[in-house]
């Protein structure tokens, strides 16, 4: 069997914990994936993963092949300035007025180090604010009380992170004014920069009030830190301003990564121009790598913001999402389960639980175990649900009416035969 063969050489099996699946005996062996659709060693499945949001169009999408192949006829890496990173980079400003400069690297890993470095660079502070559950790559200085598979897996602050940078990223329950205030006044004129998901993607999905975000603006600016907005999934996907366009506030510092890459590796930190110019060369804040800007990458990016500047992708995208958070709740609503679904554009969730969802506090007391089982029953009936309660499920350009239509059948199906396995 694969999975044993891989677990000779990778630990665990995989390259990403959040790939593995607690509740199974094995992970998924993908094969291959087109447009709404992956097909595994289990068959043919609708894809609500669509690679932890890095696809917003559908996998393999043609333009983006494309475009892709006509970049591998011209070399795929140089090492220099290319056309088509500036006109990329200048899309993107349109798109994100906020980021008046930018630098493109390779992972939303090393966006959101080099734009804490650069924060701490340019106030000459140390300190950082994170939330608890929110996740921002996997890098020291946030691996603490992180989301995503550092929850799944129970390790949300990493061993081998030295005390001495644990001691620099102070917590904060997300989205909780009072909290965040008092966070900030105990780290008082150290603070460096509040590092955020502006809509929580890595715990379940958790939207924050608006007065939440705003404190983070008016606070960071009042106390001179920077506030450092983690658009890798968002962006881009909450339509062309991201999260920030949405809930119209402007960070200082924004980072992006997956959909902006159409599903080659990318990340990006930009902002404030007279931030930015602290990067090197222009600057003493250091950033570098051989495939920064990765021509590939640049023009997947390219050919995904095109498509996207349609709208069409938004609104099929959004609709689905809408379609299946309405239809799982009226379907575990009339099976008699307590569910609590949440929604934003392309995003969605549900958690087996009573009342509502707005901290992390909420996601840990839902229950877990049922949100594994009908996973794990969903495969059977053809849906690969997002594999843990910490993550989030995705829509994409290409679940059309019919794949929705689809997928609300099995989930019944799901959602009846877990009953039945509950009793
Ligand atoms: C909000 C957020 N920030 C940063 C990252 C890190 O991005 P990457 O996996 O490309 O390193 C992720 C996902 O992994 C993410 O969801
Ligand atoms: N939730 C993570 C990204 O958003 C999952 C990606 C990974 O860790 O493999």
């Amino acid at each position: 069997m694969l999975f044993e063969r891989a677990r000779q050489v990778f630990p665990g099996g995989v390259n990403s914990p959040a790939r593995a699946l607690k509740h199974l005996p094995s992970s998924l062996v993908a094969r291959a994936a087109s447009g709404p659709y992956l097909y595994t060693d289990r068959g043919r499945l609708v894809d609500y993963c669509m690679a932890f949001g890095a696809i917003i169009l559908g996998h393999a999408h043609p333009r983006v092949k494309r475009a892709v192949e006509e970049q591998l006829e011209r070399g795929w890496i140089y090492a220099l300035l290319t056309e088509q990173e500036v006109e990329f980079a200048e899309a993107i400003r349109r798109h994100m007025p906020s980021v008046e400069k930018m630098r493109i690297v390779n992972t939303g890993t090393e966006a959101t180090m080099n734009a804490i470095r650069l924060a701490r660079g340019y106030t000459k502070r140390d300190v950082i604010i994170k939330f608890d559950g929110n996740f921002h790559g996997s890098h020291d200085y946030v691996l603490v009380k992180a989301g995503s598979g550092a929850a799944t897996w129970g390790i949300p602050t990493s061993a081998g992170v030295p005390q001495d940078v644990v001691k620099l990223t102070v917590v904060a329950p997300y989205n909780d004014v009072d909290a965040f205030l008092k966070a900030v006044k105990e780290v008082g004129d150290r603070l460096a920069a509040v590092i955020a998901e502006p809509v929580a993607g890595n715990y379940g999905l958790i939207i924050p009030d608006a007065e939440f975000l705003k404190a983070l603006r008016e606070e960071t600016k009042r106390v001179g830190a920077l506030l450092i907005f983690d658009e890798v999934i968002t962006g881009f996907r909450l339509g062309l301003g991201g999260a920030q366009g949405r809930f119209g506030i402007r960070p200082d510092l924004t980072t992006l990564g997956k959909a902006v890459g159409g599903g080659f590796p990318i990340g990006i930190f930009g902002g404030r121009a007279e931030v930015m110019d602290l990067v090197a060369p222009s600057g003493p804040v250091y950033n570098a790598g051989t495939y920064n800007a990765h021509p590939v990458s640049v023009a997947a990016g390219l050919a995904v913001l095109k498509e996207l500047e349609t709208g069409e992708p938004f609104r099929t995208a959004d609709e689905a999402a809408e379609r299946l958070a309405k239809g799982i709740e009226d379907i575990a609503g009339r099976l008699g389960f307590d569910v609590v679904v949440k929604k934003i554009a392309s995003m969605f969730q549900f958690y087996f639980k009573k009342g509502d969802v707005k901290t992390p506090q909420d996601v840990r007391e839902s229950n877990e175990k049922m949100y594994l089982k009908l996973h794990e029953i969903a495969l059977r009936h053809g849906v690969y649900l997002t594999p843990s309660q910490f993550e989030v499920n995705f829509t994409s350009a290409a679940h059309t009416r019919e794949v929705v239509e689809e997928t609300l059948a099995a989930l019944e199906k799901a959602f009846q035969q877990l009953k039945t396995e509950i009793g």
